[in-house]
Order: structure tokens, then sequence, then C-alpha cells
């Protein structure tokens, strides 16, 4: 069986390649970092280890990579998948879709009519829905109805924490014990195989908004509170009493939020959220507030972590004080080295916050939310700039 992979990153290595490689495929990695492409070429292997007290590690075999520049090999490793896996970051989907869209049309002008899965592992709300879009912008017309009938692009929600990683090793990777990974059955094609330690449902919404809500709202508050108050790490972040009842309180917002949309049990809602605050703070991982508060443009989009169940609470009728200081905090991020922050800021600086919240985050001035984003922008901004 084989399985191509795009992006040979932190997840990618530390948790879907794993969990491939061990459900017996073998695996593509179809990368950019030239380094690590030699090296997965040449030792077909890399570690994973896992941030516990026994550092347990385990060697993922059968692995290889392809550059992503190599697009007459790409196509064909594409042609003759049994599944295709991203997990390249939600906006870069667009840079690989003419790739697969390559495949798919070489594998369908050819003999491969064998169903193939298209699962876009990034966080995001309907990933690979999105991908499918893309991927069919570069795939000739003629083709799109015989790929409906044998491509198909399950949505999915992939739960671990992997941070930026710093061994010698540039292919070992040290994960958190925890994952979820989540498919939507009801888009696979018939006769597929399991992947073992996947979890298969028949509806995915409510899996990826407790998962985007919980753990990535959750996470993104430690991040943005931490870093104005001048936290490198999402530990640290967490050891501020301050900070970690504001992450309470906004999990127990978005909890209402969830559990009153789907009937949950609170009891049951409120130990996953406990779960997931004490992954947070996992003293053998050391997660960077830069990178959980990463690309701020995106995260404070419509369909994302922060505006989304924003807006839900309303319909609802929930009170979200802490999640709007939330998103006025992520509005505050202006760390130098992040593209979206600096855009962010730029846009904020020369078109003003009101033109942000409705342009960007897709809030109209008249919808009550938008002066409720404002003020607390307003409150936080001044609380942070008497601190200077
Ligand atoms: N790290 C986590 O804890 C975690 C957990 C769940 C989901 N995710 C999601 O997984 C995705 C990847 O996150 P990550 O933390 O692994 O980031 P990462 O930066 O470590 O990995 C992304 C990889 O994609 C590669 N890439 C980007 N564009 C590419 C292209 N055009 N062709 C080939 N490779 C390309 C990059 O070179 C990089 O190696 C994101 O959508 C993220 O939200 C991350
Ligand atoms: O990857 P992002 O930028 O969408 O979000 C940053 C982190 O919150 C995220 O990577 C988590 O570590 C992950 O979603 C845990 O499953």
């Amino acid at each position: 069986m084989k399985a191509v992979h795009f992006g040979a990153g932190n997840i990618g290595r530390g948790f879907i390649g794993l969990l491939l490689s061990r459900a017996g495929y073998e695996v593509t990695f179809i990368a950019r970092n030239e380094k690590k492409i030699r090296l997965l070429q040449q030792q077909k292997q890399y570690s994973v280890m896992l941030a516990n007290e026994e550092r347990d590690t385990e060697i993922v075999n059968n692995v290889t990579a392809i550059s992503g520049k190599n697009k007459a090999e790409v196509a064909s490793a594409v042609a003759t998948a049994d599944i295709v896996t991203t997990a390249v970051g939600v906006t870069a989907l667009k840079h690989i879709a003419e790739s697969i869209a390559a495949g798919i049309a070489l594998r369908l002008r050819g003999t491969n009519k064998k169903p193939l899965h298209i699962i876009a592992c990034e966080n995001a709300i309907s990933g690979s829905t999105l991908l499918k879009r893309r991927v069919y912008e570069h795939l000739p017309a003629d083709l799109h109805q015989v790929a409906d009938s044998c491509v198909a692009f399950p949505n999915t929600a992939v739960d671990r924490i992997v941070p930026v990683q710093e061994h010698d090793d540039p292919l070992k990777v040290t994960v958190e014990p925890y994952f979820e990974w989540i498919v939507d059955r009801s888009a696979m094609m018939e006769g597929f195989q399991e992947i073992a330690n996947v979890k298969y449902v028949d509806a995915l919404e409510p899996y990826i908004e407790r998962k985007l809500f919980t753990v990535n709202t959750g996470h993104c508050t430690a991040a943005y509170h931490g870093y104005l108050e001048g936290y490198e790490t999402i530990q640290e972040a967490m050891a501020d009493l301050r900070i970690r009842s504001e992450l309470s309180l906004v999990l127990s917002e978005t909890g209402s939020i969830l559990t009153s949309k789907y009937h949950w049990d609170k009891k049951k809602h409120d130990r996953y959220v406990q779960k997931m605050m004490v992954r947070f703070t996992n003293p053998l991982l050391s997660d960077s507030v830069i990178r959980v508060g990463r690309s701020p443009m995106r995260k404070l989009s419509l369909n994302d972590r922060l505006v989304r169940p924003a807006l839900q609470a309303h319909e609802l009728g929930v009170s979200i004080p802490h999640l709007t200081s939330a998103i006025a905090a992520a509005l505050l991020f202006d760390y130098e080295k992040d593209e979206e922050a600096v855009a962010l800021q730029a846009a904020i600086a020369s078109s003003g916050i009101h033109d942000v919240i409705t342009s960007h985050m897709g809030i109209p001035q008249k919808h009550a939310f938008h002066q409720e984003i404002v003020d607390s922008y307003g409150t936080l901004k001044e609380s942070y700039a008497a601190v200077k």
C-alpha cells in the first residue's frame, strides 16, 4: 500500500507519517527542504520520541521523499498512491493543488481506477473540501466526472501537539503522547481499508468543532496573552495564574456553545477540557508562543478558532467577554518575524481596527459583536501601553 504525504514538517513526520507507516503503508513525503529529502531517501527511516518520562522512541520505517519541485515524479507518486495526505498549512494547500491534479489526471488517463482518498490534515474546518476545490481548478474538465466517482476528499480532525524541533538529527521529532485522528466516514469510497488508530465517524462537524474550539482556541488564548506578558513558551504562560484562569474562562465560554449546540453532557465535556489543559502544561515539551500564535490573520478569519465560535455564541445568546479578549489579544500580536502578524499590524495602522474587523474578520459594523471587539481591543492595548 502506498501513501503520499505532502509536507515533511512536524505533524507530517511526528503524526501522519508515523501512523501511516505503522499501518503498513510505504510513505513518500513530498517535501521542500533538500537536506531532509536527501536524508529520508538515504535512511528510509526516522525516529519519533514521546514527551513522557520514559522518552519512548519509535522508528518509523518504510519512508522516502521526493522534492516538490520534481513535478513528474510527484505526479507519478500520486497516480499510483492508495492514499494522499497533507500537512502543509491550510494556506499552502493552493501551492500543492496543481501537483495533486496532475497526479489524478495521470492516474485517470491510465489504467488505475482504484479509489483514491485525499485527506488534508490541517487545522481547519473542511480542509479536504477546500483542497478539492483547489485541485479541481487544475483538473481538466473532462476528468471531473470520473474523478467524482473514484477520488474522495474526506474531511478530518487531527490532534497532537508537535512543537518546533531542536534535535541534532533533522529528521527526529519529539511529540506529546496524546493523539487523535478522526476522519469523516461518510465521504469514504466503498471498500476503503481503515487505518489503524484512526477513528471514523459519520458526522465530523461536532468533532472538528470540539477540537478547534477547545484545543486550538485555548492554545492561542494562552499564546496571545502569553506573548503580551513577555513569555516565550506556552508552558511559561500556563504557569501564570491570571492567564490560566483566563484560558479556563474562555474554554467555559466555548464549552457553553458546544454543549448547547450539540446537546452534550456538560460534565463529560468539562473532563475533555481539563484533559486538554493538562496537555498544554506538559513540562517535557517546550512549545513557543510564537509557533502557537503563528499566522494571526488565518486564526482571526471567519471560519477559524476565534471568530467562528464567537459568532455562534452571539446566535445562541452565550456571553463571551473572555473569548472577545482573546480576539483582542490576537489583534495585538505584533511579532515581527511572522508575516501575517506584520501584515495585520500594517492593516490596522493603515485602515484602522474597524476596517480589519469588517473586511478581514467578516463582522460588519452593524453587528453588536463588532463594537465589543473594538472596546476589548482598546482596553487591552491601553493596559499594555501603560506597562511599556
Ligand atoms: N504541530 C502541531 O501541533 C499540529 C497539530 C495538528 C495540526 N497541525 C496542522 O498541520 C499543518 C502543519 O503544521 P506543522 O506544525 O507540521 O508545520 P511545519 O511548518 O512543521 O510543517 C509544514 C511543512 O509543510 C511544508 N510545506 C509547505 N508548503 C509546501 C509545499 N508547497 N510543498 C511541500 N511541502 C510544503 C513545509 O516545508 C514544512 O515542512 C498545519 O495545518 C497545522 O495547523 C499542526
Ligand atoms: O497549527 P496552527 O497554527 O493552526 O495552531 C497552532 C497550535 O495550536 C496547533 O498546531 C496545535 O498544537 C495542534 O492543533 C494540536 O493538535
